[in-house]
């Protein structure tokens, strides 16, 4: 189910590296080199099949940016949440 605008800034009072934005949350993160930086992302792909929701993402050089959304319905739900916080385990340790 989409989350309302109120509900999704409340949850991402815990999660200060993500912004809401054009019905999705967003994230940039910067890591010391290309090949930290893509061990990070192998670690989230796994962790999206495991959850099977998927970013939108890019990577240039040291640089990852995500968007996350639930494309079923058309905006933010919980499964982004979970998936943000998985995220950000994984780059706690990386970066
Ligand atoms: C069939 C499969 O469950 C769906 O296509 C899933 C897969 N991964 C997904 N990922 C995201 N971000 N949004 C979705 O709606 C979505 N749907």
């Amino acid at each position: 189910m989409k989350l309302d605008a109120i509900t999704i800034e409340k949850n991402l009072l815990h999660l200060p590296d993500w912004d809401f934005y054009e019905d999705a949350l967003h994230a940039e993160f910067e890591f010391d080199n290309f090949k930290d930086c893509f061990s990070a992302m192998s670690r989230i792909a796994f962790e999206c099949e495991a959850q099977n929701h998927h970013p939108n993402w890019s990577n240039t050089y040291n640089i990852l940016k995500i968007s996350l959304s639930t494309h079923d319905a058309g905006g933010v739900t919980l499964k982004d949440f979970k998936l943000a916080e998985a995220i950000e385990a994984i780059v706690e340790v990386e970066d």
